[in-house]
Formats: structure tokens, sequence, C-alpha cells
């Protein structure tokens, strides 16, 4: 669960967020003063009218300026509410606004130690609670407090020993709310953390839904979700219950007060230290109390419920995201030649408490041409791959793309030199052509149309009744998997990218369009640098070289008669058509 932030940061954290809007509070705030003063008048304007009844005066005058009164008072505290309301909203906008940015820009490390779907109420959820932190609660705050110390100066000007007896029941009453209120924080930050856990296995389930259902645990996942969906209840109500108490402690601290001011008070009066209109002028103002006290409670309480959700908002911002323009300097345009790729002695793990997955590496790819790499699953083929697109950094040796170490390229540079088609194909949600130029947006119509046959997609889309702009479903689910390989590759080709890299991109395809597709491939080859990891040896027997890769470490590199010749691995791998090592 999200550690608590300290006071300072979070108070700093909230104020961040309610700086930008200040002005609009200030206006709000201003009318809904101005909304108030004008309903105290009204009661001087109806005495004025009963008045001038009495006297039998003229009263068209005073009901028309009554009446505007009214209109003019219930529409300043319209627009002020509203005023405050759409601020509020800002706040939530801006939140998700810099929340959005930074989420979709993270680092993959970063993503895969967290949970999307916590991320994603981060998001939708936690932001809402800045709302009322960030406006009303600071109005309240601030009226509040004003009201609060008059009333205080107005107790003084009676009896400043019935104002000791007040403060000191206050601040009794005070200190136990005061108790009740990191517990309301507390409550809270739970609360919204069983949100993003119900976020998070609903993402589980529906991001493999059809193996829920057909290992028939639809029961068990409902069960998981709902677990936390009482949590999330469970720790709500239990904040509900904290903020009813602090609530209920003003009318407490009041009525307390009180009688203590009765009692002391009247033995004043006895004594003839105040007289009785001083006592009951007092207790009056006892009463005037209660409305701005209630308001700095709310706003201490909605303060609690804000530092809650400013603790994993702020912890979702600092997740380490990544600069698409870092990396040391500008990057030559490189032109549309093929691009080199070398590892020179590369070590990697994907994280500190991970052993290591590649244990110096080394190779060099000049382009253009096909690169094979092959070997046991979990040798570290599609780590390569990370690495070159630099999803990860290595942790020892360089990766050099263009001769130029991956460090030092920009990172939309580098990768917009790149068409990456990833190990199980991913189509997002859309429709077919959103999913065909989303790495090349400024594609032509015959661009696509032209990969579309490439791909042998075509026949596809002329059978689809809405041809391209057929929707594919979530992560393509109304493709079948060879259909989304194909839109894969053909996305990848649209990027026309200076280095190719296909991860089993071809392993789901039948005989025939494998075929076709490994055409185009070796057509591609021969302008482009292209690295296939590939199991089939009808893919790798095509390639210009071969590098076999075996628990973190590369075994030979070489064409597939030298390796057939010279190393036993891939003898083996290519005997049993490297099938029989898919693991
Ligand atoms: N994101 C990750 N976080 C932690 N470990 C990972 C991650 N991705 C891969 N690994 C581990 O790194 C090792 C190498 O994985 P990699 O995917 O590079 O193998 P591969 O040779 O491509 O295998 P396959 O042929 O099965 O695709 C494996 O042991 C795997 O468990």
């Amino acid at each position: 669960m999200t550690p608590r932030l300290p006071a300072r940061e979070t108070w700093r954290a909230l104020y961040r967020h309610f700086r930008p809007h200040r002005a609009a509070v200030a206006l709000g705030a201003l009318l809904a003063l101005v909304g108030t003063v004008t309903g105290l008048a009204q009661p001087l304007a109806a005495k004025t009218l009963v008045d001038r009844l009495g006297r039998d005066e003229p009263i068209t005058g005073v009901l028309l300026g009554l009446t505007a009164l009214v209109v003019a008072g219930t529409a300043v505290s319209a627009v002020g509410s509203y005023v405050l309301e759409r601020t509020a909203e800002s706040v939530v906008l801006a939140a998700r606004h810099s929340l959005i940015g930074r989420l979709l820009r993270l680092r993959l490390v970063e993503v895969e130690r967290t949970q999307p779907g916590d991320l994603m109420a981060r998001i939708t959820s936690d932001t809402t609670l800045l709302r009322a932190v960030t406006t009303r609660s600071v109005v309240s705050a601030a009226t509040g407090g004003l009201g609060f110390l008059a009333t205080l100066v107005m107790m003084l000007m009676m009896d400043a020993v019935l104002l000791g007896v007040t403060l000191g029941v206050i601040v009794l009453i005070g200190g136990a709310f005061a108790l009740a209120m990191p517990r309301i924080a507390e409550a809270t930050r739970r609360s919204q953390a069983a949100v993003g856990e119900i976020s998070s296995r609903l993402e589980r389930a529906f991001g493999a839904f059809r193996t829920v259902k057909a290992s028939g645990a639809e029961a068990r996942e409902t069960a998981v979700v709902e677990e936390a969906a009482h949590d999330a209840w469970r720790h709500g109500v239990r904040a509900a219950g904290w903020q009813a108490l602090a609530g209920s402690s003003v009318g407490l601290a009041v009525q307390v007060s009180f009688l203590a001011v009765l009692g002391i008070g009247g033995a004043r009066v006895a004594s003839g230290a105040i007289t009785v209109a001083e006592l009951i002028a007092f207790l009056l103002y006892l009463f005037y109390l209660i409305e701005p006290v209630s308001q700095l409670v709310e706003a201490v309480t909605q303060y609690q419920v804000g530092s809650a959700a400013i603790a994993r908002i702020e912890e979702a911002e600092r997740l380490a995201a990544e600069d698409p323009e870092q990396g040391a300097g500008t990057v030559a345009a490189g032109g549309g030649g093929p691009a080199s790729v070398v590892f020179e002695d590369v070590a990697f793990r994907y994280r500190d408490d991970l052993p290591y997955v590649h244990h110096g590496v080394s190779f060099e790819v000049p382009g253009p041409g096909m690169t094979a790499f092959v070997g046991p699953s979990g040798a570290g083929k599609t780590t390569v791959f990370g690495l070159v697109e630099r999803f990860y950094e290595a942790t020892g040796g360089r990766v050099l793309v263009d001769g130029r170490d991956v460090r030092d390229w920009p990172v939309a540079a580098l990768r917009g030199a790149i068409g990456y088609v990833e190990q199980d194909a991913p189509v997002l949600a859309g429709t077919l052509r959103e999913n065909l130029v989303f790495a090349a947006p400024g594609a032509t119509e015959e661009e696509v149309r032209e990969v579309l046959v490439r791909t042998r997609l075509d026949a596809l889309v002329e059978r689809l009744p809405d041809g391209l702009d057929t929707v594919v479903g979530h992560r393509g689910s109304k493709l079948s998997g060879g259909e989304r390989q194909r839109v894969a590759v053909a996305r990848a080709l649209l990027r026309r990218p200076r280095l190719l890299l296909l991860d089993e991109a071809t392993s789901q395809l039948d005989a025939v369009n494998e075929m076709a597709l490994r055409d185009v491939v070796a057509e591609v080859a021969r302008e482009v640098t292209v690295l296939v990891v590939a199991h089939r040896l009808s893919t790798v027997t095509l390639a210009d070289r071969i590098v076999v890769m075996d628990a973190g470490r590369v075994r030979a590199v070489g064409t597939h008669a030298e390796l057939v010749a010279g190393d036993p691995l891939y003898a083996e791998l290519a005997a049993t058509q490297f099938l029989a090592t898919r693991g």
C-alpha cells in the first residue's frame, strides 16, 4: 500500500494542485460571501417593509427592492457555487492531465513493478478526491477561520473569563477530535487502495477472459474482485464513521460550553462581575460559533481525505518516466539506409534482485540483411530486442545502433528507426485501419493498400463488411491469431523502418501465409536490417547470419550450413526443426 506522505509534503503537493486555481477559488469565495451578505440584508429589508406597512406608507419601492435583493442574492450564490464546482473539476482535470501524460510515458520496468489497474484507479478515482479539498474546503477554512476569530473577539468584549471557559471546552473536545483526523486519512487511504485493487483484479480477469471461462474460474474470480470491493466498503464505512464523529464533536463542544458558561456565567452574574444582558449576549455568540467551527471541521476533514488521495497520486507521479528527447545531442537523420546493430559484451538483468539474463552477449549485425536469433526458450533472445529498443538499459557493456550507444540516442529517434513486431503480436482495440497506421500515423491510403497486399490481408479486408473500418475488439479478439500477426507485421512495415525486429512474427501462420510473409521479409531484408527470433527452421535457413544463444550467452554465429557442421546445439535444434525446444 502507498506509504503516508510527511505532512509538509502533503501540504506542498496539495498546494501545487490548488495554486493555479487560487484566483478562481477566491472569486468563488467572494461571490459566496456576497450571496450570504445579501441574504443577511433580507430581514432588514423585510423589517422596513413591515414598518412602512404599519405607518401606512407606500411599499412598492421596498417590495421591488426586496425582490431584487432576493433574486440578486440567489443569482450571486448560484454563480459562486458554479465557479467553485467548475474550479473543482478543473483541479481534477489538471491532475488527470499530468498523471495520464506521465503514466503513458513510464519506463517498462516501472509498469512491470506496478499493477496497471491500480494505476488507472489513481487517474479515475483518486483525482476526484482532490475536488473538495482544493476548493470548497479552502473557502470553508477561510470563512470559518474569519467567522471564528470575529466571534471570539465579540466574546472577549463581553467577558474574558467566559471566553476562557469556552476555549477550554473547545480545546478539550477539539483535542479528541484531532485524534480522529489521522484515522480519517488512514481509512480513506486504505479504501482507495482497495478501489485500486478492484481495478487490478478486474483487469487480470478481463485480460485473460477466455482462460477464465475455459477454466471455469468465473466464481473464483468474482469472489476475488468482490473481496476487494468489500475491503473498499469496510474502510469507506470506517472513514465515514470517523467523519461523523468529528462532525458531531462540534455540537458537543458547543453544548458543553453552553452548560459551562451557564454555570460559571450564572456565578459571575451573581457576584456582579457581569450583567445578565452580557451573559445572554455571550450565550448568543456561543451559538454563533457553531457555523464557523463546523466549517473549520469540514475543511480539516476534507484535508484528511485529500491527503490520502494525494499520497497515491504523488506516488504515481514519482514513477520513473521516459523523456522522448533524452539522450545526448542530436541524431544524424541517418537517411533511409539500413541500421547496424552491435552488442559489446552486454550484461543484463531485469531487476537488481533477479539473476542475470545476459552474461556478456556480443555480436555484430551490419545492415542490410536478415539475422536470425535461435536458441532454447529463455535463452535471452527477446531480451536482445528489448535492449535494442531501449525498453531496458544494459547493466554492463554497450548496445550500439549505427555505431552509436543507444543511451546516446534520443529515445524517440531511436524507436522511430525501428519497426517491432512483438512475440504475441498485440492488436489494440479500435479499427483495423487504426491498428495498421498506429506506428505510422502519416501513412497514405496507397501505402496502406500496398502493405495489405504484401501481408495478404487484402482478402480479409474485402471480406469484412466495414473493410478497414471494422472494429477488431478488445486486443483484436475478433481476429484470428494469424491475422493478428499479419496486422502486426503490416504495422511495422508501414513505419518504413531502417531496422525491423520480428519476434516469432510468423509462428501462428499457416504454411501458405508463412511462405508469403517470408518472401516479403526476405525482400525487405535486401534494403533493411532485419533481426528475427525464430523457432522454425524454414525461417532460419533463409537468414544471412544466425546467432545461436543459450542461457544468456552467444554460443556461435554463422550460416545454417556452418552451424549445422560446427555447433552441436544448433545441429540438434535444426534436427528437431527448432520445434521440440519450444517451451
Ligand atoms: N520483463 C521481465 N522481467 C523479468 N524477467 C524477465 C522478463 N522478461 C523475460 N524475463 C526472463 O528473462 C529470461 C530470458 O527471456 P527472453 O524472453 O529473452 O527469452 P527468449 O530466449 O526470447 O525465450 P522464448 O524463446 O521462450 O521467447 C527468461 O528467463 C525470462 O524468465
